[in-house]
């Protein structure tokens, strides 16, 4: 038998390792079922192999049948009955290990290896004259290693399969014969190791009658045997399990006396499984071992009865330890630790049928002057002489009004800079926006920018065409050109609502209000409210009586009077709640917007709220989320910019590329939107989310934040503010006064090849002296160094009487008949160009390199 066909055969100790049993273990049952076994190096045949395989089948299956004969029975009798076949299998393995330990003790061997094996083996393990007992429980001694968990962990599980067909395909005879013979490498790893051997621990060994020779093969020195051995003592790690196991399913100490033919039941064990355990998450077969105060084997062999063939490190999933847990009839509680520090990011999927209609909560937008506050003053007071009667209107940065029995929120900071500031934030609140236009003024800019903040938010819009009383008032023109930005009346064949109103007259708000309920009933804005609050702060300051007071808009659950919660790095408990109408309130569901006392601290506009369970918990959070939002203020920026935009798309994190344009005029607007939308890339497009004439403000350095667009100027600049808030932000603005080299900027970016800037620098002068002309090299140039140095990868250009004749590469640079790196000022070197030879006496050589800039 070649050494190569014997390394590839799967022997016992190879296949006690890939169940993370021990090799007796394997050679008592591969006994037991009367396969002809010498040792832990006998070569395991296919045939051995699958009836190995059948009789744990045949274990797990006589557990199951117990099982479903006590069906009905709780959990925990279950187990035992469990537990009981196990004890069972143990036993018996007792039993047999001890007769085996005995014959061995007699010199006898169920089958005697070939005297010279034994000679081979002596001599690889070190040729110290020790007899084979000795060595195996020797090496026992250098019981259980990282390495040889690492081992076992490598070789995939079933990983013996492939070795069983490699061994069917070649000679499968004389295995028997020659159990010991080859050995590979592994083997005479063994040898070289050193032996440490702990008396005490030999005579454990002894005592104990185990040969744990599956680690013959593992070099290095295991810290396990320099305890003593105690049979109950539980070991400090898992390995230690492993062994004290061993040790005990062997019988311990105690056995003695009945070794050889009788094996004791196993000594009375203090059951100190616990009733209940925490999961947190998947954890390894020795980490549960440990959380149910079981020795790893005793939970690989339960596992082993579950059908699941698991070592030591194997990761089991969370179904896996409750199936598990349920087997040792212990209770497992499974708390899966969330990000609560990031709870913003936390999204809570709720049973459909938890959620309850909720009110809308509408943001009022549009250009100066076109009347948002008076629509929002005449909407809030319509509804107080209709609506609830009493109580003082307070300015809680919203409130809500009623029309036919359902509610309507309105956020009361209007325009589109708060509303993209809240965004930016990561505070999406609102569900609808009304975009304000006056009829007598018709769309501006402002317009068209609250138009892309809310498109860009993907909020639906409902346009309220404003001051219809003025004489002037054409709303037809309005919806005209609105159209443009394809808002276009349902009339008119579109899908956005208008409503002709007066704020100032107090017409057609009601038409409004009964727009937003539809509005609101299509896109079913819906929430559960029996669970914790969540929401976002709309507005907060420091009251002089009251402390900290925030206005928050409760978005999920419902608040109480008494919760504790955070507000962005804030904490509290809530001590009181008042809403718009002044009334103090107990309790607040979706969508309601209340003020709240009992902050510590002020939190800001846009941040989170979440209620949490119990003070101490809240500040722990709030802090936490403190010391995070410090360190990502210190650390990188994760907006796009041209120069990262590709690394972006090739992880699948952009699928548009947001683009804000600023340029001169409006023609120039048009023809970098069309031709910057036609730009595809890799599945990648460009969307313009706002473009509009005049300088880079803020509101459009906002609104890349909040979109994370790009920001691109066409002969304009950004004013100071913009300029400040962009760098802050990080925004990226590209500033152009070609159209071509905007679009070829940006489709570079996308391809991933934006070139990086080289910038020439000119590092050398030489003066030629001489010329000489050698066949098959070409023209040698005899050169000074007249300034600088001239370096053997640079760049040359051959300059005669001020005019460059040539430009190209350096192809030879010599000092005398060296080659040189770099010559000098002040030194002369040879020099010949690359495919040039025309050089002169009296030319100047210029070299230079080019060096990138950073953008
Ligand atoms: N005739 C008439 N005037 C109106 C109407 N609505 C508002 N106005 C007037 O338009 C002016 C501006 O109204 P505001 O409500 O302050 O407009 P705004 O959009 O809130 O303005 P900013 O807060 O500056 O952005 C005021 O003088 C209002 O009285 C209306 O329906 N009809």
């Amino acid at each position: 038998m070649s050494k190569q066909e014997n390394k590839e055969k799967l022997r016992v100790y190879e296949y006690a390792k890939s169940l993370n049993m021990s090799s007796k273990e394997i050679i008592t049952i591969l006994k037991r079922l009367d396969i002809p076994v010498n040792n832990h190096m006998s070569v395991m045949e296919n045939d051995a192999v699958a009836r190995v395989e059948q009789f744990f089948k045949d274990i797990k299956n006589n557990a199951a049948a117990k099982r479903e004969g006590g069906a009905g029975a709780p959990v925990l009798t279950q187990s035992i009955a469990k537990e009981a076949t196990v004890n069972h299998f143990t036993q018996s393995l007792q039993v047999e290990a001890g007769t085996l330990e005995g014959n061995r003790r007699e010199g006898v061997r169920p089958e005697q290896p070939k005297r010279q094996d034994n000679h081979v083996r002596q001599n690889r393990d070190g040729g110290q004259g020790q007899s084979k007992n000795q060595q195996e429980k020797q090496v026992s001694m250098n019981k259980p290693t990282q390495n040889n968990t690492k081992e076992t962990q490598n070789r995939p599980q079933g990983g013996h399969d492939s070795r069983r067909n490699q061994q069917s395909t070649g000679s499968q005879q004389g295995q028997h014969k020659a159990p010991h013979q080859g050995g590979g490498q592994r083997q005479q790893t063994s040898s070289a190791r050193p032996n440490p051997v702990q008396t005490n621990n030999i005579a454990a060994k002894a005592n104990t009658a185990v040969v744990d020779t599956e680690d013959i093969e593992t070099p290095v020195k295991s810290k396990a045997p320099k305890k003593p051995f105690k049979p109950n003592q539980r070991g400090n790690d898992d390995n230690n399990a492993r062994i004290n196991n061993n040790f005990k399913n062997r019988g311990g100490k105690n056995n003695r006396g009945g070794r050889g033919q009788q094996a004791q039941p196993p000594r009375e064990k203090i059951d100190n499984t616990p009733k209940k355990i925490i999961v947190r998450g998947t954890m390894t077969v020795g980490e549960t071992a440990k959380l149910l105060h079981k020795d790893a084997s005793e939970v690989i062999k339960k596992l082993i009865s579950m059908g699941v063939m698991a070592t030591i490190n194997q990761e089991l999933d969370i179904d896996t330890i409750l199936l598990l847990a349920a087997e040792f009839g212990v209770e497992v509680e499974v708390k899966i630790p969330v990000e609560e520090d990031r709870f913003e990011t936390v999204e809570e999927v709720d049973n459909e049928a938890d959620l309850k209609e909720r009110p809308p909560v509408v943001t009022i937008m549009g250009h100066v002057d076109h009347g948002k506050t008076t629509l929002l003053d005449a909407i809030r007071s319509t509804n107080v002489t209709s609506g609830e009667a009493g109580g003082i209107t307070q300015h809680i940065g919203a409130y809500q009004v009623e029309i036919n029995n359902k509610k309507i929120t309105f956020l009361d900071t209007p325009g589109h800079e708060a509303f993209t500031l809240m965004r930016a934030r990561g505070a999406q609140i609102t569900d609808i926006t009304i975009i304000v236009v006056a009829a007598d003024d018709g769309v501006m800019p402002q317009t068209v920018e609250a138009i892309s903040h809310a498109k860009a938010a993907g909020v639906p819009i409902i346009v309220a065409v404003n001051k219809i009383d003025k004489p002037d008032a054409d709303p037809d023109r309005v919806k005209q050109e609105l159209t443009e930005y394809e808002l276009v009346p349902e009339e008119w064949g579109g899908d956005t609502i208008f409503v002709n109103v007066s704020a100032k007259q107090r017409m057609g708000l009601e038409e409004l209000l009964e727009m937003i309920l539809l509005v609101a009933e299509v896109n079913e804005f819906k929430a559960n409210p029996n669970k914790r609050a969540r929401g976002t702060v709309i507005e907060a300051e420091l009251d002089k009586g009251r402390g900290p007071v925030a206005r928050v808009l409760v978005q999920h659950g419902t608040l109480k009077v008494g919760d504790a919660f955070v507000a962005g790095n804030c904490f509290g408990r809530v001590r009181a709640m008042v809403n718009d109408k002044g009334r103090r309130l107990k309790e607040a569901g979706p969508s309601t917007p209340v003020e709240i006392t009992g902050l510590t601290e002020v939190p800001q506009a846009g941040d989170p709220f979440m209620v949490f369970e119990d003070e101490r918990k809240a500040r722990s959070i709030a802090e936490k989320r403190a010391i995070t939002q410090r360190q990502s203020e210190l650390g990188s920026n994760t907006r796009v910019t041209l120069d990262d935009l590709f690394k972006h798309i090739k992880e699948g994190e952009i699928k548009d590329l947001n683009v804000i344009i600023k340029a001169d005029v409006q023609g120039s607007v048009e023809a970098l939107k069309g031709s910057l939308e036609k730009i595809e890339v890799e599945g990648v497009r460009v969307k313009i989310i706002h473009s509009g004439v005049g300088a880079i403000t803020e509101s459009d350095i906002i609104l890349a934040t909040a979109s994370n667009a790009i920001v691109i100027g066409f002969n304009v600049r950004p004013d100071n503010q913009a300029k400040a808030t962009a760098e802050q932000e990080k925004v990226d603005v590209r500033l152009h006064r070609v159209i071509y080299n905007v679009i070829e900027e940006i489709e570079q970016a996308m391809k991933g090849m934006l070139d990086p800037v080289y910038k020439e620098n000119v590092i050398g002068h030489a003066e030629v002296r001489n010329t000489f002309k050698i066949s098959k090299v070409g023209t040698i140039a005899g050169c000074m160094v007249t300034s600088g140095k001239i370096t053997r990868t640079a760049e040359a250009r051959l300059i005669r009487n001020g005019i460059v004749i040539y430009e190209g590469k350096i192809d030879t640079l010599k000092r005398f008949k060296d080659d040189a790196k770099e010559v000098a000022q002040g030194y002369e070197c040879g020099i010949t160009l690359e495919n040039y030879n025309d050089i002169k006496e009296g030319d100047v050589i210029e070299a230079f390199v080019m060096e990138t800039v950073e953008r």
